[in-house]
């Protein structure tokens, strides 16, 4: 579901007015990070909202049925998110998974916490400087397992052309710290992203 503008006919009855209710909130809370991020890397405030990373955002809700034969599967296989920022909901059954300094860390579920994760497009915007972690979800025999992940992406999933360019941020660069990544269009990216198979980082194609 995006943000902008959801026709609400489209969306289940029942969970109508809820799917509605939290985007709108998790989008204006994600103005808040984009902020920080901002101020973090040494830039104005603004500096990534004016980039219109806060711009859009799309709702996915998981649903992992219970799994006679966890360790045969995955609930989802490992990945990074190819958008800005992901702010995350899990329920109380756990399974999310990230990769750091390879191996596989459980990110337990805390009662009223949202997890937040950078994805490729800031990695590449920050050159590196913020790392898109990668991800899984492990299958259990508890279940199911439900989860919300709210995606702040570019606007080419919905106008299905944005011919931006993405690349590292000019004033994130000098002669110690020289672009790593070149520039891509968001449709060149998602191309790439959805048709390269699970392993290895969507950006490395990217790398000079
Ligand atoms: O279900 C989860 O916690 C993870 C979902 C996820 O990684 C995704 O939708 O990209
Ligand atoms: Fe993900």
């Amino acid at each position: 579901m995006d943000s902008i503008p959801p026709d609400p006919e489209t969306l289940p009855a029942v969970c109508r007015e809820i799917a509605m209710g939290y985007s709108k909130q998790v989008h204006r809370l994600g103005i808040t990070p984009f902020e920080l991020l901002s101020v973090g890397l040494g830039l104005d405030p603004n500096h990534l909202e004016e980039m219109e990373c806060p711009e859009r955002l799309s709702l996915l809700g998981h649903y992992y049925p219970p799994c006679p034969e966890p360790e045969l599967t995955l609930g989802i296989r490992s990945h990074s998110d190819a958008d800005f920022m992901t702010v995350r909901l899990q329920d109380q059954l756990g399974g999310l998974q990230v990769c750091h300094e390879n191996q596989w860390v459980d990110v337990p579920p805390i009662p009223g916490a949202l997890i937040v994760n950078v994805g490729d497009f800031l990695q590449l915007l920050t050159n590196d400087k913020l790392k898109s972690v990668n991800h899984r979800v492990i299958a259990k025999q508890a279940g199911p397992r439900i989860s919300v992940a709210c995606f702040f992406r570019t606007k080419h999933v919905d106008t299905g052309n944005n011919l931006r360019c993405y690349g590292p941020i000019q004033e994130l660069l000098s002669e110690e710290n020289p672009p790593v990544y070149k520039e891509t269009t968001a449709e060149d990216y998602l191309k790439h992203y959805y048709s390269k198979g699970s392993g290895t980082s969507s950006l490395l194609h990217l790398k000079l």
